[in-house]
């Protein structure tokens, strides 16, 4: 089994090395195009050998899908292809119960992703893929092209946020980190069940599904998304939760696909 983690800044694929570090050693750095990925072999509970590899690809959709795509592509010529990818990071959390303080709360709103916390994607959506129109904001895919949705594998989903005591919702890829009430407020309102934002994950997604590779998504929460407040930002907090998270789920994404007696589904 073989699992491409996908950071955008050194500093967050550090903090995941680290912690898949805890029980198994950085075993080799290897060059990719247009990037070094981190190897590490941590020991599944059950089943095959697992193979760890993390690369800090840049930040943004753009640079995420280009460092997946290379390091995908440059597994599957080699003929050792990865079995998922994730995306990893730090991100903006969805603090409130509800869209608006008028809303009716709804049984669809994950819980609130407080600072510190970890929310692990059930869906991977790209909220600023669309265009403008008298009418507001249409997706991609109203226009009658391309995808703004990537499913995660649901037992990998259900199992990490388990093991992590994490949100599960939708994690919202946008261009531009949100800055205003009003812009939290209407994402909210498109997207009832967003429980954090980021911006590499639906291109992490997109290049792993261009190449049949399942996608997750697990964020650590460094901020809320609304206005502006540098203050507040608990960046280390969250490479911190990183860390721990990533010493817990590391033998997890080996043993998803796997039956009760240990054998690949
Ligand atoms: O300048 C700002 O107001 C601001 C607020 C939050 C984050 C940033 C960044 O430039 C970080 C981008 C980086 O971190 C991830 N991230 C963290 N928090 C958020 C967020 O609230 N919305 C979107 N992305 C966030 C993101 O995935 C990038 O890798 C600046």
């Amino acid at each position: 089994m073989r699992v491409l983690i996908v950071t955008a800044v050194p500093a967050e694929r550090d903090a995941v090395v680290r912690g898949i570090g805890a029980t198994a050693p950085e075993v080799a750095e290897l060059p990719v195009p247009g990037g070094m990925i981190h190897r590490l072999s941590p020991v599944p509970p059950a089943g095959p050998p697992l193979t760890v590899d993390v690369l800090a690809a840049g930040v943004g959709p753009a640079a995420a899908a280009a460092g997946t795509a290379a390091a995908l592509t440059a597994a599957a010529v080699a003929r050792t292809p990865y079995d998922l990818a994730v995306s990893a990071g730090i991100g903006g959390g969805f603090t409130t119960a509800r869209p608006s303080p008028t809303a009716r709360p709804t049984a669809e709103r994950p819980a609130p992703a407080r600072l510190g916390s970890i929310v692990v994607a059930d869906a991977i959506v790209a909220a600023d893929l669309g265009a403008e129109t008298p009418d507001g904001f249409t997706a991609v895919t109203d226009l009658g092209f391309g995808t703004v949705e990537h499913l995660p594998p649901a037992p990998l989903v259900a199992a990490v946020a388990e093991a992590t005591d994490a949100v599960r919702g939708t994690v919202l890829t946008v261009s531009t980190v949100t800055g205003s009430a009003e812009r939290a407020a209407e994402l909210l309102r498109r997207h009832p069940r967003a429980a954090a934002e980021a911006m590499e994950g639906f291109g992490v997604a997109e290049a792993a599904a261009a190449q049949s590779v399942p996608a997750l998504e697990v964020r650590a929460i460094s901020n809320a998304v609304g206005p502006r407040d540098r203050a507040a930002w608990r960046i280390g907090e969250a490479l911190e939760a990183l860390t721990s998270t990533f010493g817990t789920i590391a033998p997890l994404l080996g043993t998803w696909t796997l039956d009760p007696e240990g054998t690949r589904q």
